[in-house]
């Protein structure tokens, strides 16, 4: 059984920055021991007694957790065009992602049901660069198919409130949130949703007809999704979640809102945690990197849904993600081929709603972040993007931190290298995505995944055979 050890002046374990070795096994993929200082050399007496052979300092490098992107849409099998097991992952791994949690949708067939994630799985098979586990969807009519879904391994569920953006994925109601929440209150998975609801209580842009909008303007897109939206459903979900908790004995499923985009949406969050309610939420990095300001004419490589809001807006997430009321930060990788984007045309009302970022988190946060004051640490950056994003997805057991006995994952990050994106170099497959031209500060230098490298910035990037497996153990946290 090798036993590999690696090392550095500065490690990421357990919130704190320390120097540290960590000892880990090729075969079990398991960390087997820590010491919380960096040992002089492979003849230290302490890797003799594991008959290490192979001992690395990296320092002056960082050591983290391998990240949990508990927020990407791979599209296979159906809209493969899109993106793809094998490009999506290995672009996470570019990005010291060694786990990603796949979307119900945009993949054809979505994941509603048993046999279509069976299917799923079967086109997944051999071509996975990280670990990949699953998200299940709440449509209208498969509620019995819920139970099943958990058992095949589904981590939980996402819904929308609103259009999804594809036919095959319709929204839900009020009725279906409560019958779902009764199904699940007594599992483990988490339910998910797509926080924007049109209630139509109030006119939006897209409802004055007589005010012609020039749909190429940013701002036309913005006001015709506006904060209301988000307020409406998350208010509505903690209504459902109250309600659903009072009917089984103060227990309810745990809810998480994916990519929370308004600051209006803060105080209910915090009120929720004052409440006592099983509820989190996320943000995204292109809600903490970007702002309608800047959003140019035509630019619809920056549409997404909910939209990307004021700088203040902005600023105002970095504040309740750093107080906790938003709990993580994921990408929401949601690609489209090229046509989808209409970049020629700029039309913002009729383009595809996504932005690709799987495997940019890392360096783009420690970008932004650096701006901010305080300046963003990477112990903050890993509470987010590993930490809270493992125990949203039930894998806080395994993944998500630097401990004896976890996945030996781990990302091996130069925090004062620079990097420049730029489209052509993404690893994803429709290579476009908003950051292209950016500096940042930051490189992943290695990706790895229980104890073997799936990325390498100085040996060609993606290791040459895509190690990762399918995560499918029924959630027990
Ligand atoms: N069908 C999608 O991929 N939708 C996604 N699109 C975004 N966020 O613009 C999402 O997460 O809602
Ligand atoms: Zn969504
Ligand atoms: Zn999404």
């Amino acid at each position: 059984m090798p036993i590999k050890a690696i090392g550095s002046q500065r490690c990421i374990i357990d919130s704190r920055e320390t120097a540290a070795t960590l000892l880990y096994s090729t075969d079990s993929g398991k960390i087997i021991e820590i010491y919380n200082e960096l040992v002089p050399s492979v003849d230290d007496p302490r890797l003799k007694l594991f008959d290490v052979e192979d001992f690395e300092d990296v320092t002056p490098k960082v050591i983290l957790p391998g990240l949990v992107d508990s927020h990407v849409h791979l599209n296979e099998p159906g809209r493969t065009d899109w993106e793809g097991f094998a490009t999506g992952t290995r672009a996470a791994s570019s990005g010291g992602v060694t786990t990603v949690v796949d979307m119900p949708l945009n993949a054809i067939p979505p994941t509603i049901n048993v046999a279509n994630f069976n299917t799923k799985l079967k086109a997944a098979e051999g071509q996975l660069w990280c670990d990949v586990g699953f998200w299940g969807g709440l449509v209208p009519g498969n509620l019995k198919d819920l139970i099943p879904l958990v058992k095949a391994g589904v981590r939980g569920f996402k819904g929308f409130l609103m259009d999804s953006g594809v036919p095959e994925f319709p929204p839900i109601d009020k009725c279906y949130i409560e019958n779902a929440m009764s199904e699940l209150s007594n599992s483990k998975a988490m339910v998910m949703f797509h926080a924007e609801l049109d209630t139509g209580s109030q006119e939006t842009s897209h409802d004055n007809h007589h005010q012609e909008t020039d749909s190429c303007q940013y701002d036309s897109f913005l006001a015709s999704r506006p904060d209301r939206f988000e307020f409406d459903a998350i208010s509505l979900i903690i209504d459902c979640l109250k309600k659903s908790m009072a009917a089984n004995s103060g227990k309810g499923p745990s809810v998480h809102i994916v990519h929370l985009a308004s600051m209006e949406a803060i105080p209910l969050m915090r009120q929720a945690h004052k409440d006592g309610l099983p509820i989190t939420a996320e943000t995204c990095f292109h809600y903490l990197s970007l702002a309608a300001e800047k959003i140019g004419k035509g630019a619809t490589f920056c549409k997404c849904c909910p939209p990307i809001r004021n700088e203040k807006n902005r600023l105002a997430l970095w504040e309740g993600l750093r107080d906790g009321s938003i709990t993580s930060v994921v990408s929401d990788h949601s690609p489209c081929t090229p046509e989808l984007k209409q970049l020629e045309k700029g039309d913002f009302m009729s383009a595809w709603g996504g932005i690709s970022s799987v495997g940019l988190g890392l360096p783009l946060l420690h970008t932004v972040g650096s701006t901010l004051n305080p300046s963003v640490s990477l112990m903050e950056i890993v509470k987010w993007c590993c930490e809270n994003t493992a125990e949203q997805v039930g894998l806080q057991h395994r993944k998500g931190h630097l401990r004896i006995g976890y996945d030996a994952d781990f990302v091996i990050f130069d925090p004062n290298a620079k990097q420049r994106v730029t489209n052509p170099t993404v690893y994803f497959k429709n290579k476009l995505t908003a950051y292209n031209g950016q500096e940042l500060i930051g490189i992943v230098q290695r990706t790895i995944l229980r104890g073997l490298t799936i990325f390498d910035v100085s040996h060609g990037g993606p290791s040459k055979s895509p190690l990762g497996k399918p995560i499918l153990e029924p959630r027990e946290h």
